[in-house]
């Protein structure tokens, strides 16, 4: 079962991440982006398209131009929502880059009007022809240089945080989402999504847009400057425009289609890495570290192909542009030699012209790089805005009820579930009543439905028909906030999170104090040896020294739970066999946890089981049995079969 469960008790502003509704620097941002697109103001509303929301149509590479638009609207909503809070900050920055390349693109004209202007009057001694044209270009050139370390500055500032409000939603979307998402998604998407997606966003809002706008203002002054100076060459410019759009375009639709392909992959490739790392254990039992980097070299293969075909598109891109504005210097330079010679034109301002000529086109190098970002960047951010469009199954009911304090009697009531709409009926439709304060251990043969029986209370999922009741409410109509107070699961992998023994014990109830944490360590018998670790509840579980055995991480959990204090409790049984004492060790600490709470066990050990009030045998999605431990072995069935199993297993 899930490691997730362990966090449902995490105080969310306690550890590393930044509480999101408590920082005064996201809450300038605005509404969260989350419940925006997930109220449907992202996307067009146009059912034909469902099949694109949220991660769906994440794998899809080619996409006609509707869809294509469907995309892009809601990528383009939710760019838009994060400049939200920093939109002043970029009209000064538009500002000051309209300025800052306005008096850049002004310095041919000025060099043109101190050759035909100035230099006459100089050779007639009029200083003034040196002078006025001096002092132009040192205040063009002083004023650019400063408004482009002002605008450089600020777009840094307005990226990174646009950036890191991008960063915060899509981690808190991601533990928002239900168990069924994450179970589907995988944790390498998310974290392909948390690095290289954003990643590749931070490329475009960093340097991006910068050489955007700055290259494009840039190309759109010098040009203007052209017609000023002689419209004839500015017709030529205007000729050029024709191919460099039909270029533009083909690179369009050929990179946005490669782009999309390299997001895939990439993803693939992480999604690899992650389940290699996560699972080394299992890798390096079965030797299949070969076999997995063997895949690994494969996947990153494709990556690299990928990758080299989209760089490959723009190697034709850039060539290309720089080959038509060198073809254009050329030509305004032969012609322009021509009406110079027949007196058509004087020399300063052909001088002027092919200095304007050849900076025209120097952007086109910054415009197609930005090009080249943004197609990864709107790949990427396709994916992402996937991701924060979807949406938890479980949510909070529009008028929940409350439950403040609970005796913990538990009710299914023709209760069935199905993991899919059109998937099979995999528990039920089943009746039981567990009454305040019994201890059930559920058993059963593997895919018999007992995990499921008890996601189902500890609420991962709901029931798809009949109801579950949790003192007499309905778990749909019941508060999370409540629902997570009084139900409380402890799961097999016993997770702790990187820290010290204390902080993961006081995730049970963050507000704890040290008395309390070690009351509950003592009690489920965690005490004594932590007590005779070097820094005791200082440890670092992390660290070397802290590294604990499968017993002690247990009992560590157990007091977790102990200090959480619900009064629902569901425990799903490590089946990693524990040396005998650390097995007695474990079930006093789990007979002390019990109490007088409700419980249900998924049971592997006998000595569990025989502890339980009652024993549930679940097959085939049904409850088959159901007894007190010595009634079920005597009425030879299931259970019986077991336990003489069991039985002889510790006798042998
Ligand atoms: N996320 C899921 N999506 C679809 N089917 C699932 C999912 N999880 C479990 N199932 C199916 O539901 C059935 C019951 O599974 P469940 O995990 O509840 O069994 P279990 O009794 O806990 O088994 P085990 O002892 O092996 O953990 C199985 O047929 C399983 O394949």
């Amino acid at each position: 079962m899930a490691e997730q469960t362990d966090a449902r008790h995490a105080d969310p502003g306690t550890d590393e991440v930044p509480d999101f509704d408590a920082d005064p620097v996201a809450a300038t941002i605005g509404t969260p982006i989350s419940d925006e697109l997930r109220a449907g103001r992202f996307s067009p509303s146009d059912s034909a398209y469902d099949y694109l929301r949220g991660t769906a149509g994440e794998e899809q590479v080619q996409m006609d131009a509707d869809e294509r638009r469907f995309i892009r609207r809601r990528s383009l909503k939710l760019l838009a929502h994060l400049s939200q809070g920093v939109r002043a900050k970029l009209l000064l920055t538009v500002a000051c880059v309209l300025i800052a390349q306005a008096a850049q693109a002004s310095t041919p004209m000025i060099i043109a009007w101190a050759i035909d202007w100035g230099l006459p009057r100089m050779t007639e001694g009029e200083m003034i022809g040196m002078w006025l044209p001096g002092s132009a270009y040192v205040v063009a050139a002083l004023t650019a240089g400063l408004l482009i370390m002002a605008y450089t500055r600020m777009t840094a500032s307005v990226s990174q945080q646009m950036l890191f409000t991008l960063r915060g939603e899509v981690f808190r979307q991601t533990q928002q989402l239900s168990l069924d998402f994450h179970e589907e998604y995988t944790s390498g998407k998310v974290i392909s999504r948390q690095t290289s997606d954003l990643e590749s966003l931070r490329e475009l809002l960093d340097g991006g847009i910068n050489s955007l706008v700055q290259g494009v203002m840039f190309m759109t002054f010098t040009a203007i400057s052209i017609w000023i100076m002689d419209w004839r060459s500015g017709l030529l410019l205007l000729a050029v425009a024709v191919p460099i759009g039909f270029l533009g375009r083909w690179y369009q639709l050929r990179s946005e289609v490669a782009y999309r392909q390299t997001r895939i992959s990439s993803a693939r490739m992480i999604v690899h890495f992650v389940e290699t790392m996560t699972g080394i254990r299992a890798v390096q039992a079965f030797r299949r570290e070969t076999a997995r980097s063997r895949q690994y070299r494969r996947l990153a293969g494709a990556y690299r192909d990928d990758m080299v075909h989209s760089l490959g598109l723009f190697g034709i891109l850039q060539p290309t542009l720089m080959a038509l504005g060198n073809l254009t210097v050329t030509a305004v330079l032969v012609w322009g030699g021509f009406r110079v010679l027949s007196g058509d034109l004087d020399v300063g301002i052909l001088v002027a012209l092919l200095l304007a000529t050849k900076r025209v086109f120097q952007p086109l190098d910054m415009i197609a790089m930005f090009y080249n970002s943004l197609q990864s960047a709107t790949a990427a951010l396709e994916k992402v805005s996937g991701l924060l469009e979807e949406q938890p199954t479980i949510e909070e009911a529009e008028e929940p009820e409350h439950l403040d304090s609970c005796a913990g009697e538990v009710r299914f009531a023709d209760a069935a579930f199905r993991y899919t709409e059109d998937g099979p009926t995999v528990l039920g439709p089943l009746d039981l009543h567990i009454p305040a304060g019994q201890t059930v251990a559920v058993v059963g043969t593997t895919g018999a439905g007992k995990s499921t029986l008890v996601k189902l209370l500890a609420r991962f999922y709901d029931v798809s028909s009949g109801s579950l009741k949790l003192d007499d409410v309905d778990l749909r109509e019941l508060a999370l906030d409540d629902h997570h107070r009084h139900v409380a699961m402890v799961t097999q992998e016993a997770f702790l999170f990187s820290g010290s023994i204390r902080d993961n014990i006081a995730l049970g109830r963050p507000d704890a104090d040290e008395e309390e944490i070690v009351e509950a360590a003592w009690t489920v018998g965690a005490h004594e040896f932590i007590a005779s670790l070097p820094e005791g509840y200082d440890t670092d579980v992390s660290s070397r020294g802290g590294r604990l055995s499968a017993g002690q991480r247990q009992l560590i959990s157990f007091a977790r739970a102990f200090l959480a204090d619900p009064a629902v409790l569901i425990l799903d049984e490590a089946t990693s066999s524990l040396d005998l004492p650390s097995e007695q060790l474990v079930q006093q600490g789990l007979q002390k946890l019990l109490g007088h709470r409700t419980a249900l066990i998924i049971a592997h050990r006998l000595s569990t089981v025989t502890i339980a009030d009652r024993v549930l045998v679940v097959d085939h999605g049904q409850i088959v049995e159901d007894g007190s431990p010595d009634e079920l072995i005597a009425a030879g069935g299931y259970f019986s079969r077991l336990h003489a199993a069991w039985e002889t297993s510790m006798t042998s």
